[in-house]
């Protein structure tokens, strides 16, 4: 296991240029580990994320029985035999930390599949709540019990009851998109004969996630139909006949465009992530035009996406709706930072029950740096002061406030991150890929 210091120092970043391959997606590895356990024969995949999330995944899935193999020369290469459905062991306890995108779908495999499952996290995933989930699975006839807190992990899984004539449930869209996704990925083993119509209550939040969740059952051979607010998911087995491919990472993409974006030389390459680009089917990758009409100038290819600061040295302040990019969001916070008037960051109300409350904690972490910084129940504003202080930041457990918030070095300050490692979560090697892209102001006297 990779160790990080308890304090790591980000020196103020002269200069930024180069090419940086991303590691891969955190939400297509979990999702296309899960496809591959519930398909009939083996599915190979290359380029999975390496990471806490997706070792919690892995775990979960070999607990349950299903072979999930590794190859030793090369890490990022797994081999899944693919149960059809139906987990060998039927009877275990599963700890999914705080990665979101193994807990939801899990809780949805299992409580369909049924047998005797206990479900736990970390602390905080005790807090993020799931009940719109428990409610939909109940209706199909499954046995959940909450043992703490209704609606919240740690959840008891037992046998599920046949609810006949069952072929449609309800979920509401506006907490989590996972839930539907959770709900999508599961239907097609665990429906009758007639499928499943899943029907979403109120706004759907975080939509381009349920529409990659899609795609991939597409990739897995079975098409759901999207009609907007319902899906139909038709009972159908999962296979995938040739190696799966990951893209890399879109959300931790982010921090890399905004390092191109924010750093010179204006004249320079600036910086280029690669493994995702324009045929991206990740939400995030829109990320690249909230920064282009802060100014920045993008180019996009099939397999990268380039990010250079504007001619005129300095990005501006936008009003965002960030309804469709939530994590890539938090990228868009910090960069306030240090653009030219008010950013404003609307539709972020999930940010409330992430890996912690996101909004509290971006406020009190970006005034330290003398930003004015205001908040609501689902939007904040930051505005950049004349000159950042320098500062040393908390990082909540939370991957998203460590790396983003490393960003305010760009602003020519140095920034002391407590707790780097949370970065683990999804990026494991994230300050060793900044530190190859960044020129750095010499330590002086006063270090
Ligand atoms: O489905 C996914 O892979 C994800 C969906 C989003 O969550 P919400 O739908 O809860 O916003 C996102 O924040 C999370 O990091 C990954
Ligand atoms: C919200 C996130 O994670 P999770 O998948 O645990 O929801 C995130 O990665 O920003």
């Amino acid at each position: 296991m990779k160790t990080f210091p308890e304090v790591l120092t980000v020196r103020p970043i002269l200069s930024a240029a180069g090419e940086v391959p991303m590691p891969g997606s955190k939400s297509i590895s979990n999702r296309a580990l899960l496809l591959a356990a519930l398909s009939s024969g083996r599915t190979e995949l290359k380029g999975i994320l390496r990471a806490d999330d997706t070792e919690r995944m892995m775990e979960s899935l070999r607990k349950l029985g299903v072979s999930v193999e590794i190859d030793e020369g090369n890490p990022e290469s797994v081999t899944v035999e693919g149960c059809g459905g139906r987990f060998p062991v039927r009877s275990a306890e599963l700890f999914l930390g705080n990665a979101g995108t193994a807990a939801r779908p899990l809780t949805a495999a299992l409580a369909l599949a049924g047998g005797s499952y206990l479900l736990d996290g970390v602390e905080r995933m005790r807090e993020r709540p799931i009940g719109d989930l428990l409610v939909a699975l109940r209706s199909l006839g499954a046995e959940i019990e909450c043992l703490n807190r209704e609606g919240y992990f740690p959840l008891r899984i037992g046998e599920r009851r046949s609810v006949s004539g069952k072929a449609s449930c309800h979920i509401s869209g506006e907490v989590s998109s996972q839930f539907i996704t959770a709900l999508l990925l599961s239907s097609p083993v665990y429906s009758g004969p007639e499928g499943l119509e899943i029907i979403v209550d109120g706004h759907l939040i975080s939509r381009p996630y349920v529409l990659m969740t899609l795609k991939l059952m597409e990739q897995f051979g079975v098409h759901a139909e999207d009609q907007g607010d319902r899906f139909f998911v038709p009972h159908a087995e999962y296979r995938r006949g040739n190696p799966y491919l990951v893209e890399g990472d879109a959300s931790g993409a982010s921090y890399f465009l905004a390092l191109g974006a924010l750093s010179g030389p204006a004249d320079g390459p600036g910086v280029r992530v690669t493994g995702v680009g324009r045929d991206s089917i990740q939400g995030d990758v829109q990320f690249a035009a909230f920064l282009e009409r802060m100014g920045a100038r993008i180019a996009w290819g099939e397999n990268w996406i380039e990010a250079r600061p504007p001619v005129s040295g300095k990005l501006h302040g936008i009003h965002a709706d960030c309804t469709e990019i939530p994590d890539a969001a938090m990228t868009l916070a910090a960069i306030g930072l240090m653009a030219e008037g008010e950013t404003v960051l609307t539709g972020i109300g999930s940010w409330r029950v992430k890996e912690t409350d996101r909004i509290a904690a971006m406020q009190a972490e970006l005034s330290k740096f003398g930003a004015d910084v205001k908040t609501g129940d689902d939007w904040l504003s930051v505005t950049s002061p004349q000159k950042l202080l320098p500062a040393e930041v908390s990082t909540y457990k939370d991957h998203r406030m460590a790396m983003s918030l490393s960003l305010a070095a760009c602003g020519g300050v140095s920034v002391r991150i407590l707790d780097p490692g949370c970065v683990s979560k999804t990026f494991p090697d994230y300050f060793e890929r900044l530190a190859g892209l960044v020129k750095t102001a010499p330590l002086t006297d006063k270090d």
